[in-house]
């Protein structure tokens, strides 16, 4: 509707202009937030350009939605409000309202309040906490407290206040930090809360030496403290709680290793980031003629290749003679890229031809140079950065997610980079697991372990091996991501993964808060506003959002920060909040230099997994440093759930006692090609 919107104004700058599109859709819902419909609306500068035709498309677009009767979603309160002003009995059989999460509110939702509570008059209680306000980027605003409490007195209406300072989650330590923290608020009302868990835990605190460290230190304190017997912890008592979700793929990487199960909650999985699946998808299509990857990515990088011409290629693809012969997919595309096989415009064949020629020219580069260049020569190739923005729905402007799909492309990286195939020992292990799951399912799972492992044996040395073997790793990633998140019955049995937003209003026993750094938490684009009103309040959400992830601790809090990460563009450096927080609330745990288990020259990317102490302690049968080798003692997790209940240690799915899979649940590791193509000829 809105572009019809702005097609009728011919407004075609605006219409082409992702950014000028963004603003325009984000002025409507400010607009809206306030409870204003174009006739409200009062333009503060008639001589504003931007502002004249922001009110002239919402002006547009509400005029389409009216002749279309239809209503958009901020709409419904807009027009609650209205239907009141002029029928306000609609709520005369209200009696009491009572509003929760109050400081999530924004001003159309005040409005309705007060809207409701003509026939109640004084019944209205409010539950909230300012300190808890991060929704601002949705027009929310914590001064809605302050305007109500205004309101009830200039009013004279009768106004009792309540602060609940007895807290019944968190220690005492835990809530030293967070009042000290929250002391760095100016406007803010100072609160003394009295905890009543009596547990004496501090709070640690760790600065590690690199980025690479950190993932490896959560990993193996989650594993020491599920064998901890006196605690009997099992893996849903930890949270994980991150600013952004870039941070999660080192952490996933890191459990998978060690076989810790997890679940990601209200966030995405780095693997389902666009910018990594469209990335994740051309390296696939490079190292295995993978039609799936191919279908995806004709999509995004074919222009003129509609969804009729990929259907016609795919039935080429499923009715070719050698359909599972490796190249096929390849050749097909060829085949209608050059018209041998009929069926795609000029353009389309234009498009095809170039995206089989990038494909060639990138396992050239593969061949010839390393891994690091190949990425750099792919993603620039095939333009992931600009083409991934394209393709990203989201508020943050384009600047900042310019940046987000940099920093997530580099991390994918260093991923690349760092692979092992050679090391990859528990993953194999956990591989064989899920295969021989499949395998009780499915036949055709048989083909593909024996195709998996002959590959491996015969091609291991090879840089298309690597590749591949990398894009395999990725798929068990992947698939212990998205393995079922809805069940309830796994759910109990993992580890959480949120993002603060997502954590909100939960709570754990154990909570692990990584990347303290700055450009991280406060944001990069907090830290950089040149407007200093709009830094203030851009850098107090931020510490709210800080505020937030440390009260969901109850019994373990973990603050974890590093100095250096290679693969920053910028320099890294532990976030500014931690200096707000009195060095005697914590106990730092951080390596110190005189320490002789960090001053050994095998730290030098890798301080933790490196160090021989441990090493030795996680040796795998072949005499091999196994992945999850770290400088912290521990033996593999033992996923014993509360009521003696065993569970996979890969996918958290329940197992039978004598460690067999249960029969009731199919597990999801995936290889889509392969699975979607008709039953191998015998
Ligand atoms: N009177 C009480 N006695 C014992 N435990 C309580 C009591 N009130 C709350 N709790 C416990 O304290 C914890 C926090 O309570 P609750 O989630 O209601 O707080 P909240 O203010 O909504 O927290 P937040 O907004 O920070 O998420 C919960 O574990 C809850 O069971």
């Amino acid at each position: 509707m809105l572009l019809k919107a702005i097609n009728s104004l011919g407004l075609e700058d605006v219409k082409t202009d992702k950014s000028s599109l963004k603003r325009v859709q984000s002025y409507i819902s400010q607009q809206k937030s306030l409870g204003f419909h174009p006739d409200d609306v009062v333009i503060a500068d008639p001589s504003d350009r931007i502002e004249a035709q922001h009110f002239q498309v919402y002006s547009e677009y509400q005029k389409i939605l009216k002749q279309n009767t239809t209503i958009d979603f901020d709409d419904i309160l807009v027009y609650t409000y209205k239907l009141l002003t002029i029928r306000p009995e609609c709520v005369s059989h209200v009696k009491h309202i009572l509003v929760d999460e109050f400081q999530d509110t924004n001003t159309i939702q005040l409005k309705l309040i007060f809207k409701f509570t003509q026939y109640c008059k004084d019944n209205i209680t409010i539950v909230g906490d300012a300190d808890q306000s991060i929704y601002a980027f949705r027009n929310a605003s914590y001064e809605n407290f302050k305007i109500l409490e205004g309101l009830a007195l200039e009013n004279r209406r009768e106004f009792i206040k309540i602060t609940l300072d007895q807290n019944y989650r968190s220690t005492d330590s835990i809530l030293k930090i967070s009042e000290s923290l929250m002391r760095h608020q100016e406007d803010r009302e100072d609160k003394k809360l009295v905890s009543n868990n009596d547990k004496e835990d501090p709070v640690y605190y760790i600065c590690h030496k690199s980025h690479d460290d950190e993932p490896i230190f959560i990993a193996d304190k989650i594993s020491n403290m599920l064998n901890d017997t006196d605690n009997n912890y099992t893996p849903k008592d930890f949270a994980i709680i991150v600013r952004v979700s870039r941070t999660f793929l080192s952490l996933e990487r890191e459990l998978t290793r060690n076989r810790i199960p997890y679940r990601i909650v209200k966030g995405q999985s780095f693997w389902d980031l666009k910018e990594i699946s469209m990335t994740v998808d051309c390296l696939r299509i490079i190292a295995n003629d993978d039609w799936l990857a191919y279908k995806r990515t004709i999509d995004w990088f074919a222009i003129g290749c509609g969804t009729k011409l990929i259907e016609k290629i795919e039935t080429a693809i499923f009715t070719s003679e050698s359909s599972v012969e490796s190249g096929v997919v390849n050749r097909v595309i060829t085949e209608f890229a050059t018209g041998i096989r009929s069926g795609a415009s000029s353009k389309a064949k234009a498009s095809l031809f170039h995206l089989l020629s990038l494909v060639n020219e990138s396992r050239t580069k593969l061949m010839n140079s390393d891994v690091s260049d190949f990425f750099n020569f792919v993603t620039q190739k095939f333009s992931l950065v600009e083409n991934s923005l394209k393709k990203k729905s989201s508020s943050k402007d384009d600047n900042e997610l310019k940046y987000e799909i940099t920093e997530n492309l580099s991390e994918l990286r260093k991923q690349l980079e760092q692979y092992n195939p050679e090391e990859d020992e528990q993953l194999r292990k956990a591989q064989e697991e899920v295969f021989q799951q499949l395998q009780e399912n499915n036949n055709d799972a048989q083909y593909i372990k024996e195709e998996n492992i002959t590959k491996d044996s015969e091609e291991n040395a090879s840089k298309e091996a690597f590749l591949s073997a990398f894009l395999d790793h990725i798929y068990l990633a992947e698939s212990i991501a998205s393995d079922d998140q809805a069940s309830q019955e796994k759910d109990l049995g993992k580890v959480t993964l949120t993002t603060i937003h997502g954590s909100k209003g939960l709570e754990w026993p154990v909570v692990i808060l990584p990347s303290l750094v700055n450009n991280i938490i406060p944001s990069k684009f907090s830290l950089t506003e040149i407007n200093p009103d709009k830094k203030k309040m851009s850098i107090n959400e931020e510490r709210r959002c800080f505020y937030v992830a440390l009260t969901r601790s109850k019994d373990h809090l973990y603050l974890s920060t590093y100095h250096g990460d290679e693969n920053s563009y910028q320099p890294v450096s532990p976030s500014c909040f931690l200096n707000e927080i009195p060095r005697d609330c914590y106990h730092d745990i951080s390596p110190k230099p005189n320490n002789e288990m960090f001053t050994s020259k095998q730290f030098s990317l890798n301080s933790y997994r490196g160090h021989k102490k441990f090493t030795e302690s996680r040796m795998n049968f072949a005499g091999k440093p196994s992945l999850g080798s770290s400088s912290y003692p521990s033996k593999p997790a033992k996923l014993v759930g509360a009521n003696g209940e065993i569970y996979n240690p890969v996918t958290g799915a329940l197992v039978n006692v004598n460690g067999a899979p249960s029969k009731k649940r199919r597990l999801g590791m995936g290889r889509p090609y392969k699975q979607l193509l008709p039953a191998r000829k015998k």
